[in-house]
């Protein structure tokens, strides 16, 4: 009487789609049973709905449109155990949510961002350096670029060596991450959570324990810091700087407020991090996959430029098409591919189909990035796409998410994965490495699978344009 749910493949009686869903490539396979069975589809595993929606429709209907009813979570039992559930991302829809939605929202609209822009230039000019001086290690100087900048606007804190403590706590904090969100395998199986630690195949219960001291540490230190620089009249204005300031003016500095901070402090550092180094790293492949993108993203800068500076962010307007590079990225294979699930608070009818309550809903970016209604040659890496005369829509929801949820980060986001690509392009040929028979060797499109998504470790040639331009660097 409540409706029908959306098709899916076949299942079985009681464990229902346990047996077919999929283990890997979770994009893919979702896309290719869209193709067949339509744009919504419904997943049943041991009587938990999921479902998932393909096409950029569904998605603005249900996730923006009737975002009232889809802005809640599901539960994660790997990160609670990690005593991660007071992180915003993982935050049910309600008060709590509400506070630290504002606490982040404030300072990162459209406008506000922009003051973060001195640091993002400066942090990049150190990342050209250190391609400049370590090629090679481009992976690591691209993490370290997406750290320092989140450091320094959360906490004020200058990152100026590779030895910086807090970078060695991100790392750390990033292999647990990564590790528990490869055990995420549990938000469809939430009873798992309660099996004994020593049951085999509970490793994750016993690794959770052993490292949410870490989580607590990456919290806490930074912040402190930032306390008694604010006692010691020290402190660079920062997100944390900037709320206890306000907190102490308003006198709302009590333990509630201060917590709620914290925690969103710590979540910005975390959730900035990682999705901007992976989508970087992305960048960077494309780059060496697509030689002609990157001459034409290169004219463009030689005539905007000239010969005798890099790129600032004045320089934004008068570069569409570098623009357009950023967005392709972000198009052709997003950091989160299956963003971060929502949950139905309400039974909702959909095209006469019955979306249930409590139901997991995810959206697959595989699939809209691949919508030939929306892109022309989807699988083609191809920034002309979002310029005249073809203006095919920007991959805002796919990359960013969707509704009251979409990402806090975005506008920073955008101006940081701008400010990199400008640079280096403008720098840099970046070209496959060559093979024994000295032909091109460029890397293939591997990625990992966990909650974010970036390319398997690979190798490329990152050389200065020009004599020119290595003096430029060198002058930064
Ligand atoms: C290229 C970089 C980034 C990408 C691709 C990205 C993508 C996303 C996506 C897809 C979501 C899920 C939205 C949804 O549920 O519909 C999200 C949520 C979130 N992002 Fe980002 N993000 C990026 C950078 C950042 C930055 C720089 C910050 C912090 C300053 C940030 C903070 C967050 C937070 C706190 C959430 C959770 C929001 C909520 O649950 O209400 N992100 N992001």
């Amino acid at each position: 009487s409540r409706g029908r749910l959306p098709p899916g493949p076949p299942a079985d009686p009681i464990i229902g789609h346990m047996r077919v869903f999929p283990r890997a490539n979770h994009g893919e396979v979702f896309h290719e049973w869209s193709k067949q069975y339509g744009d919504v589809l419904h997943l049943d595993v041991l009587g938990k709905s999921i479902i998932v929606l393909n096409s950029q429709e569904a998605a603005n209907d249900l996730l923006d449109k009737r975002s009232a009813n889809y802005s809640d979570r599901p539960e994660f039992p790997a990160f609670n155990l990690l005593g991660w559930d007071s992180m915003l991302v993982f935050l049910r829809y309600g008060p709590a949510f509400l506070r630290q939605r504002r606490l982040m929202q404030q300072p990162l609209t459209r406008t506000g961002v922009v003051v973060f822009r001195p640091v993002q230039l400066q942090q990049c000019h150190v990342l050209l350096k250190n391609l400049l001086a370590s090629p090679k290690d481009f992976d690591a100087h691209l993490r370290r670029f997406a750290s320092a900048i989140t450091l320094e606007m959360t906490y004020g804190h200058k990152v100026s060596s590779d030895d910086d403590a807090y970078l060695d706590i991100a790392d750390k904090v990033n292999v647990v991450l990564t590790k528990m969100s490869k055990a995420a395998i549990l938000d469809l199986f939430p009873r798992a959570k309660h099996l004994p630690s020593w049951f085999p195949g509970a490793w994750f219960i016993r690794y959770a324990n052993d490292h949410r001291h870490l989580i607590w540490e990456m919290a806490s230190k930074p912040f402190e810091q930032v306390e008694q620089q604010l006692a010691a009249g020290t402190a660079q204005p920062s997100f944390v700087s900037m709320h206890l300031e306000e907190m102490h003016r308003q006198d709302t500095h009590d333990a509630d407020n201060v917590s709620a901070l914290k925690t969103a402090a710590a979540h910005m550092w975390t959730g900035g991090e990682e999705t901007t180094w992976s989508t970087l790293l992305i960048l960077v492949l494309a780059a060496v996959r697509n030689r002609d993108a990157v001459r034409r993203a290169q004219a463009e800068l030689d005539r905007v430029l000239g010969p005798d500076r890099l790129p600032t962010f004045e320089d934004m307007d008068a570069l569409p098409y570098v623009d357009g590079f950023v967005k392709e990225t972000i198009r052709f294979h997003s950091a989160l591919p299956l963003g971060i699930p929502h949950r139905a608070m309400a039974d909702d009818v959909y095209r006469d189909m019955l979306i249930p309550k409590d139901a997991t809903v995810l959206v697959n970016s595989t699939a809209l990035a691949r919508d030939p209604a929306a892109y022309s040659t989807p699988e083609r890496f191809w920034p002309e796409r979002f310029l005249p005369p073809h203006a095919e829509p920007p991959p805002v929801g796919l990359g960013f998410g969707w509704g009251r949820r979409v990402c806090p980060g975005r506008y920073l986001a955008e101006a940081s994965l701008w400010i990199v690509a400008a640079s280096m392009l403008a720098a840099f040929d970046i070209a496959p490495v060559q093979d024994a028979h000295g032909r091109d060797a460029p890397p293939e499109l591997r990625f990992t699978q966990a909650i974010t998504s970036h390319p398997e470790p690979f190798e490329c040639s990152i050389t200065p344009r020009s004599e020119k331009v290595t003096q430029l660097i060198m002058q930064l």
